[in-house]
């Protein structure tokens, strides 16, 4: 199953999960004037982050906002560098965040899990309820997909619903009680389950509660660098080491702009990000 292959990852490589939220106002001018096309400028600057990081990291995360931004060519840049981490055998999370009526989840699914656009593990959004959710299980029967649902995101408006005491349980807590019934089917040899849920570094209360209830689910946990969660607070979300992938994108792909020799040495200072990472999470000790 594919989240025994992500675990297995976790165990060789560390927890992080490198985001590939490519800017063009990130890429250095070097790049964007070798190369004519945005499709071309956007898969090279994220090449050249997969090569010097590869061996280290778990798993890529697209966020596709980033590349719909630039239009068709954009979409053309998602396209490619999923081609090329399949290309290398390395994992991915096509981070698409939908949510919708199940006829159109339907084609979400088909949208993400085949095709131009196919990636291992997809992110959604349940609070639409869970009709929008089970669409996607006819993929994940087949054992080679994934989905990371939200429960608790990083971000402060999280508090505004996902927080609400619902019959005296936060709403989602009832979230998480349901997936992890849902993913009981799904459980692999690693112990957990291809339904796993997003649960943001950047909220540490109840973190503790969170890891020991959802014993079977493993968690992409966002937040970490950029919007201040640090490696002890993601860390509660962990179980000895595996259970989770931390997701860094900015701290890491503009990790080289902190540097004046940055672009000439682009390759060191962004694999010393992923390398200074996976240690304060606590990888190795
Ligand atoms: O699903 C996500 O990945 C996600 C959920 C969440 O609660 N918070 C969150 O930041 N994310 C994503 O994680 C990434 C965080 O980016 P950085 O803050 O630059 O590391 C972005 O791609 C977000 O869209």
């Amino acid at each position: 199953m594919i989240i025994d292959r992500l675990y297995d990852e976790v165990e060789k490589k560390g927890n992080v999960c490198v985001g590939l939220d490519t800017s063009l106002d990130y890429i250095p001018e070097k790049i964007k004037k070798k190369y004519k096309d945005i499709d071309e400028v956007i898969f090279q600057f994220n090449k050249k982050i997969i090569d010097c990081t590869e061996d280290i990291t778990a798993i890529y995360k697209l966020q596709i906002a980033y590349y719909e931004a630039y239009g068709i060519r954009g979409l053309f840049g998602y396209m490619k560098t999923l081609e090329y981490l399949r290309g290398i055998n390395a994992l991915s999370i096509g981070d698409v965040k939908r949510g919708d009526i199940a006829s159109t989840a339907d084609m979400y699914a088909k949208a993400h899990f085949e095709g131009d656009f196919e990636t291992d593990f997809i992110t959604l959004n349940p609070y639409m309820g869970f009709d929008s959710i089970t669409p996607y299980f006819k993929y994940l029967d087949k054992g080679n997909k994934g989905i990371f649902v939200l429960l608790r995101t990083s971000n402060p408006g999280a508090k505004d619903i996902e927080y609400l005491d619902v019959g005296g349980k936060n709403l989602y807590y009832h979230v998480g009680d349901k997936l992890e019934e849902m993913g009981k089917k799904y459980i692999g040899k690693s112990g957990y389950s291809l339904i796993g849920a997003v649960v943001g570094g950047t909220h540490t209360d109840e973190a503790i509660e969170i890891r020991e209830r959802y014993k079977d689910m493993y968690f992409l946990i966002p937040g970490y660098g950029a919007q201040g969660a640090g490696g002890k607070d993601v860390s509660l979300y962990l179980n000895e080491g595996n259970g989770g992938v931390v997701n860094s994108s900015r701290g890491i792909i503009t990790a080289y702009k902190n540097y004046e020799d940055g672009i000439k040495n682009f390759e060191k200072y962004t694999r010393e990000a992923v390398l200074s990472m996976r240690e304060d999470i606590g990888y190795g000790r």
